[in-house]
């Protein structure tokens, strides 16, 4: 009999029990058919959606992170999903968009879930495929009112450079424990970010949507993608020395946990209007092996908001504390120069020549002297004529946004989250709910579910 074993760092470990019986009248068969039995009886007494997969349709990314995302399927995968008895029907990926396509334009109503097996970016790729065939093709994004919840389940087998779904969502990004997640039927929804221009629907967003220091390490690493994952270290390292920040306003409501309504009580700020050097949202705490705690520990998986960090203007070694105590289990967020907020809705806008009040104030942590003023276009042309106050030395007056490790170039954005959208084949790990998050109600309801 197999069985899962919980072993250090949140992984999963197959473990077997072989059972002796000296009684030759009671054979074998009957042993496993009372065990079938009793499997199918708890999976129907869960959740119905908790049922376990027999059929699932598996992408595999080649050349996600160590192109090692084939060997790891047939190595550590494939094998656990036989003893499971699922049965696969696997696709290898010949290009960007390939998985997307596959699920837009073929019958996926006989499987049970789909994987990725790749990184970040093979997941969104999924994810938008699924989303969008939810929504029956009317257009996903053409609409601004309600989006269909995705009923067929996604997972990820990770095999890419950072991983950073499955490592906020299971805890590690160990490809073993991530198909036990699969055979024994774990799941769990997931709210997920739109993000809009004025005009258009531009992407979705489960991990981060980083401006300033996130985005302009994702657009450096480009530049260095042979070095493999470590791109990362090097562009991050780059970025922090050239201390960029950016000008723009943010807005965005506040999010509560009682559903919407013109009585709600929702609050909406407006006008956060400065210099930043990064502007973060994550509607997942966005963890990976560097930073095992997060960019925002506390964000919730599905309770329909998503955390907005503000890092304005600061000194670069203030800059390097806060970026130091992400490696720590430290508060990152106690810093004069941090704003947190946990929101349902922002926009950005970067911030033309005189449209900004605030330029003449002095800024306490500003970095930026009047020999590093930049007023030349935007690169993209987007957005000219930039503030006087953007303290962007020797290259772009406008950052970019890194969408879940992908560079969106357009810099004015509204993102809405849209909850519970997907569903995952995870299970949320409780201890960091219970310890950080008792204070909200929907996450009091999310444990009373589980418990449950
Ligand atoms: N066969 C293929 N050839 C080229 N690109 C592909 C192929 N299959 C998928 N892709 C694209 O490769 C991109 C990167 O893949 P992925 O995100 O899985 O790896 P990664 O960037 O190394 O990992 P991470 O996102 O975790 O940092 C994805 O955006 C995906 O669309």
């Amino acid at each position: 009999v197999y069985h899962v074993e919980r072993r250090p760092g949140k992984r999963w470990a197959l473990q077997h029990v072989t059972f002796w019986s000296d009684d030759e009248g009671v054979p074998c068969h009957r042993w496993i058919q009372t065990l079938n039995k009793h499997l199918l009886l708890t999976s129907l007494t869960c959740a119905a959606d908790n049922v376990r997969p027999q059929r699932l349709l598996v992408f595999i990314n080649p050349v996600g992170g160590r192109c090692r995302g084939e060997e790891i399927y047939r190595c550590h995968v494939e094998p656990i999903f036989k003893l499971a008895s699922i049965n696969t029907h696997v696709v290898v990926t010949k290009q960007a968009n390939h998985a997307k396509d596959y699920i837009l334009n073929n019958n996926t109503e006989a499987f049970d879930g789909i994987l990725s097996v790749g990184g970040d970016g093979t997941f969104n790729e999924v994810m938008h495929g699924v989303i969008e065939k939810a929504q029956n093709r009317v257009g996903v994004g053409e609409t601004e009112g309600q989006l269909k919840p995705a009923t067929l389940r996604v997972g990820i087998i990770p095999a890419g450079s950072t991983d950073c779904v499955c490592f906020t969502t299971i805890g590690t990004n160990d490809p073993v424990t991530a198909a036990l997640h699969v055979v024994i039927g774990d799941n769990q929804p997931l709210d997920v970010c739109e993000v809009r221009t004025d005009k258009a629907f531009l992407t979705f967003s489960v991990t981060l949507l980083g401006y300033g220091f996130y985005g302009d390490t994702l657009r450096d690493s480009e530049n260095h993608r042979w070095l493999g994952p470590s791109r990362y270290d090097i562009s991050g390292i780059k970025t922090f020395l050239r201390g960029a920040s950016y000008t723009g306003r943010v807005d965005f409501r506040l999010a509560t946990v009682d559903a919407t309504g013109p009585r709600d009580g929702k609050l909406c700020r407006s006008g956060v209007c400065g210099r930043f050097t990064a502007i973060n949202l994550s509607a997942m705490s966005s963890s990976c092996a560097r930073c095992p705690s997060g960019l925002s520990p506390a964000a919730h998986l599905a309770s329909g908001s998503a955390d907005l960090v503000l890092v304005r203007t600061c000194s670069r070694s203030a800059l390097l504390r806060f970026l130091i105590r992400h490696t720590a289990n430290q508060d990152r967020f106690d810093f004069p120069f941090v704003e947190t907020y946990r929101v349902s809705e922002v926009r950005f806008t970067p911030i033309a020549k005189g449209d900004c009040d605030e330029c003449e104030e002095e800024d306490e942590y500003s970095i930026a002297s009047n020999s590093e003023l930049c007023r030349g276009l935007s690169p993209q042309g987007a957005t000219p004529n930039l503030c006087c106050c953007v303290s962007v030395p020797h290259t772009s007056t406008v950052s970019c946004w890194n969408c879940d490790g992908e560079i969106l170039m357009q810099t004015a954005l509204n993102v809405r989250v849209r909850p519970r959208l997907i569903r995952l084949t995870s299970r949320h790990f409780l201890k960091l709910e219970i310890g950080r998050r008792a204070n909200s109600a929907s996450s009091i309801h999310e444990h009373r579910d589980r418990a449950r």
